[in-house]
Order: structure tokens, then C-alpha cells, then sequence
């Protein structure tokens, strides 16, 4: 399988190339804020005509031109880019409509288990188990909360059968039932840290992941690639392609 990697450059983009050989997969060509930065293209639609899957791990910025070269070769998109805001994902749902697109916030297959086992806990706990979220990443990430504690979120606002609007417990206020706040700290080279508490008298559940290595996110990239090739046009998560 050949892919063309978006954000070749950069730490994710790095990590994936370099384990792309591993899992048989080649990297036809990559390309950045600069323009193609590797392989024989001369711009990115030309690079998305050429290979079987485009991996996007940039930015928020770059989702329009990138989904307008996906969806003009034909060619399946996997997006890891997170800061992701509702025209974005208006955007994927429209492309979605022709080519076959997994977008996610975490492609470990460790953190994707976490969701799961957090909307089993939101359901089962009920709304006075108050929920907080606190995740750590390294000191060059430049959104908060990181997508992977809005998934969570996410994941526990489906397990309660609810829609708690995101709350940052940096900015204080005091807590209503349902809602979920986000605490986000930045530091070294942590590769990512997630934490969910459920809180309520007396007692307390803590559900975490850390991330050891990007490679976690390399690999599962790469496998959603290679899933990704044989669906029809449509949009995925990564529990579609584990069937969690
Ligand atoms: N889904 C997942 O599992 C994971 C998601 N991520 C997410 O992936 C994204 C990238 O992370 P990371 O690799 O650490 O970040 P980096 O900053 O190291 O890499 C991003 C790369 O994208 C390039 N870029 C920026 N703007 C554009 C553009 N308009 N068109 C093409 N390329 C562009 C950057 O170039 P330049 O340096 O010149 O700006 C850089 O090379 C982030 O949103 C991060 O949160 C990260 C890890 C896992
Ligand atoms: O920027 C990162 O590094 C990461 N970003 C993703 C996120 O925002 O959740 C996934 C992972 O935690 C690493």
C-alpha cells in the first residue's frame, strides 16, 4: 500500500514514516506548510492522485485543501489532526458524502478501549458521579484541551445520554450536576497522559492511559489506513475499525 503523509515534517509525520516499513507499507511522498517535501509531486493534489490513503497529522488550517485533494483523486483520508472546531467537522461529514474517511483524536488502540470502558462507567454511575478530566502532553502542543479529552468526554456524555458543554477547570466556577470540566497541563516531552475521575461522596474511580512513545499513534495510523482502502465512501472512527 502506498500513502502520502500530510505533515510529513513533523513529529507525527516523522514517527509514521519511520514505522510505515514495518507494517509493508510504503510512503510514496510527503507534504507540509511548505509544499511537497518529499516524493516526485508537484503539489498535493497531484501527491493524493498517487497513492492508496493520505494520512493528515498538521493542522486545523490545512483540513479544507486537504479534503478538497482527497475528495477530488477519489482517495480515502485519515485524519489525526485535532483542534478540529464544528465547521471542520462539517466539512469531513460533506467529504465524507464521496470518499471514505476516518477521522480521530487517538489512534491507540489503548485510548480507544479507554472510551469504551468510560461510556460503560458514565452509564452505569449515573450524573452525581461528577466527571474531570486532566491529560499532559509535551510542551510544544498548541491545543487544549487535546482532542483525546474531548473524545472521552465525549464518550462519557453517550454513556449518560447527554450533552455537557466543554468547561475548562482552569477558569473555576462552581460545579453543576452533568457537567464535565477539562484541566490541561503542558510540560517536557510527554507523549500524552489522560486521566477521567468519577467523583462522588465518599468515593472515587480513576480511569487513565499514558502514552509511552508516538509510536502508538504510528501504528494505529497506519492500520487505519490499511482498513480504510476497502471502505466504501462514508465517515469512520477508529472503534469501527477495531469493532469496539
Ligand atoms: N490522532 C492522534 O492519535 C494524534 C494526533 N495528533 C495531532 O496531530 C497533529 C500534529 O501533531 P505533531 O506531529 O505533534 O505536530 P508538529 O507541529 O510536529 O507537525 C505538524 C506538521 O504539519 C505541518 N503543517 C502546518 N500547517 C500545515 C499546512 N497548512 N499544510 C500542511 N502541513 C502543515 C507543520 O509544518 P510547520 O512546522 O512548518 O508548521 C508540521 O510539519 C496535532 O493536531 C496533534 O494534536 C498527534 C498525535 C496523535
Ligand atoms: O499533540 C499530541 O502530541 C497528541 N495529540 C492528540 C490529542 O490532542 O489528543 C493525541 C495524543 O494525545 C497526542
Amino acid at each position: 500500500m502506498r500513502i502520502g503523509i500530510i505533515g510529513a515534517a513533523g513529529r507525527m509525520g516523522q514517527a509514521i514514516a519511520g514505522l510505515a516499513p514495518e507494517l509493508d507499507v510504503t510512503v510514496a511522498g510527503g507534504f507540509d506548510r511548505d509544499g511537497v517535501v518529499s516524493g516526485d509531486y508537484a503539489d498535493l493534489p497531484a501527491l493524493a492522485g498517487a497513492v492508496d490513503v493520505l494520512i493528515d497529522f498538521s493542522n486545523p488550517e490545512a483540513l479544507a485543501a486537504n479534503l478538497e485533494a482527497a475528495r477530488l483523486a477519489g482517495t480515502p483520508i485519515v485524519i489525526g489532526t485535532t483542534g478540529l472546531g464544528s465547521d471542520h467537522h462539517a466539512a469531513i461529514d460533506a467529504a465524507a458524502l464521496r470518499i471514505a474517511i476516518l477521522q480521530t483524536a487517538n489512534t491507540s488502540l489503548g485510548v480507544n478501549v479507554l472510551a469504551a470502558l468510560v461510556e460503560q462507567a458514565a452509564q452505569k454511575l449515573g450524573p452525581d458521579w461528577d466527571i474531570e478530566i486532566v491529560e499532559m502532553h509535551h510542551r510544544h502542543k498548541v491545543d487544549a484541551p487535546s482532542g483525546t479529552a474531548l473524545l472521552l468526554g465525549a464518550a462519557a456524555n453517550a454513556g449518560r445520554g447527554t450533552a455537557s458543554n466543554r468547561l475548562d477547570r482552569m477558569a473555576g466556577g462552581a460545579r453543576q450536576e452533568g457537567d464535565i470540566y477539562y484541566a490541561s497541563l503542558r510540560g517536557g516531552s510527554v507523549a500524552g497522559d489522560h486521566q477521567v475521575v468519577f467523583a462522588t461522596e465518599g468515593e472515587r474511580i480513576e480511569l487513565g492511559h499514558r502514552a509511552e512513545s508516538r509510536a502508538i499513534f504510528a501504528r494505529g495510523a497506519l492500520r487505519a489506513a490499511q482498513w480504510l482502502r476497502s471502505q466504501q465512501a462514508g465517515r469512520y472512527t477508529m472503534a469501527d475499525m477495531l469493532g469496539l
